[in-house]
Formats: structure tokens, sequence, C-alpha cells
């Protein structure tokens, strides 16, 4: 069983008893933003993260989505990615194509990986600059009050501390403004290198949602949606707001257990 959608400050939430559930919702929720940008734009852009996320868009490689997306419209970036070789259990460009790029006709030159040959810098700077052509080839949208491109969906996940993409709490680069692609080379949580979008690229997205399951996520989704606090440096999820766009959290019930007044079943 779903709770109805509830709109919030900080964004729309969909509850989900199961993961199964949330599964369905999430594809449907891709399905429809696909086929929006794909009639407005002729193009839909799409930056994805790691983590079990991947897991849940296995329903979009399935009837009825895989007959009826227009994959040969679909251009695939990576929100964050660790700097290992695209073969590395750790590749996040690894995960997805096993799990989701594999199964679903995507264009083999749609799917934009960073170069994984390079170091931290070089492939941060090596991102930004291929997201740069994309957005003079209108690939992906510009945004209207920002030097940002404007992705039409944004796919991210958060940690258990409340780090999305790669932002993690109390980084440096969570005040990162003049790029579009950071580098880290210190991650709390290994592998240390990897490269992230910035909140400005996150916030100038047309939609970005934010999976998250489980318990031990619970205290970070009371903190990064409840009314507890300003905006914190040590609440990365409480930092994304889309000043354009619309934010939407799918959770399941065990990630939602501490929210504010979100009365789940027994
Ligand atoms: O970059 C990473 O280290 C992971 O991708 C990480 O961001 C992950 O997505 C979350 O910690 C949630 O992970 P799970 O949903 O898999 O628990």
């Amino acid at each position: 069983m779903s709770l109805p959608r509830i709109q919030r400050s900080r964004g729309e939430l969909r509850i989900h008893e199961s993961l199964d559930e949330l599964s369905r919702d999430l594809a449907e929720y891709v399905s429809e933003l696909s086929e929006a940008a794909v009639k407005e734009r002729g193009v839909f852009a799409l930056a994805l993260s790691g983590g079990s996320l991947i897991g849940f868009l296995g329903k979009l490689c399935e009837a009825p989505y895989n007959k009826t997306t227009d994959w040969a419209k679909w251009n695939v970036f990576w929100a964050d990615e660790r700097v290992v070789s695209k073969s590395h259990a750790d590749s996040n460009y690894r995960l997805a194509k096993d799990g989701f790029l594999s199964k679903v006709p995507i264009i083999s030159s749609h799917v934009h990986a960073i170069n994984d040959q390079l170091s931290a810098v070089e492939a941060a700077d090596g991102y930004q600059f291929g997201i740069r052509q994309q957005v003079k080839a209108r690939v992906i949208d510009v945004s209207e009050t920002c030097d940002c491109p404007k992705f039409d969906l944004i796919l991210l996940e958060m940690g258990p501390d409340g780090h999305v993409a790669s932002l993690f709490p109390n980084h440096a680069v969570l005040a990162a403004k003049d790029e579009w692609v950071a580098f880290l080379t210190d991650s709390p949580k290994p592998p240390p290198e990897r490269i992230t979008f910035t909140l400005p690229v996150i916030n100038a997205a047309s939609n970005v949602a934010i999976v998250v399951t489980g318990d031990s996520k619970a205290e970070a989704v009371h903190l990064a949606i409840d009314d507890v606090a300003p905006d914190c440096p040590s609440s990365p999820g409480r930092m994304v707001h889309p000043t354009e766009g619309k934010l939407v959290w799918f959770l399941d019930y065990k990630a939602a257990s501490k929210l504010d007044g979100v009365p789940l079943p027994e």
C-alpha cells in the first residue's frame, strides 16, 4: 500500500510500503518525464547516481516501458561517479550498464560516462567540458536564471549521513559555485576519489528525485525534510531545492518512519 502523495515545502513525498511498489511508481514517473521532455525538446537528458537506485529502475526494462519509451531520445549522464576504471566493481557506470543500460536500446553515443583514464581533477574538468558541448548542442537545456545546465531529470539517493551525489556533510565541495562538476580526493565514504555535480547544477534541474529506502536513513530523511533547521551543510539532502523545478522524494515506510506528521500504518 502506498500513502497518498504529500506536498511539503521541501518537495513532494511518495511513500511506499514495498520496494516493488516504489520501483513501479519510479518507473511511471521517469517514463512520464521522458515523454514530456521528448515532446517539448525532442530529447531526454537524465543524470543517474549509484547505489540501489539502479535496481529500482529495473521496471523500466519491462513491459510496457521497454516498448513505449523513446529510448533513442535518451541521453544519460552521471550526477556523481567514482574515479575508477569503468570495469571496476565500484564504478557507477558499470553498475548502471549491468543493471539497466545494457537491457534497453539506448544509443551508445548517448551514454556520457567520465573518462576513466584520468585523475579526479582531469576527469571532472573533462566531464564538465563534455556537458558544455551537450548544452551547446541543446541535448541538455540551459537554466534561464543561472549559468548552469538544466537536466530534465537528476536521480539521486541519500546516504545515512545525508549525502547526495558525492556531496558529503560539511565537505568544502558543498560550497562550490563556479564549477558544474567538482572533484574530491577525500570522500569520507570509499572510494576516496570521485567527481560530482555541484549544488547549483542539481538545483537548476527541471526535476530532481531522491530515492531513499531503509531504516538506516530515517534520521537523515527527517533532517532533510522536516521543519527542524534551515539549510545546513550537515544535511546535503536538505540543500536540494530546484529553483525552477520540482523535487520528489521516493521513500519506503522505513525511511519515512521518523518524518513528522506522517502516520504510517502499523
Ligand atoms: O556514492 C556512493 O557511495 C553511493 O552511491 C551512495 O551515495 C548511495 O547511493 C547511498 O549511500 C545510498 O545507498 P543504498 O541505497 O544503496 O543504501
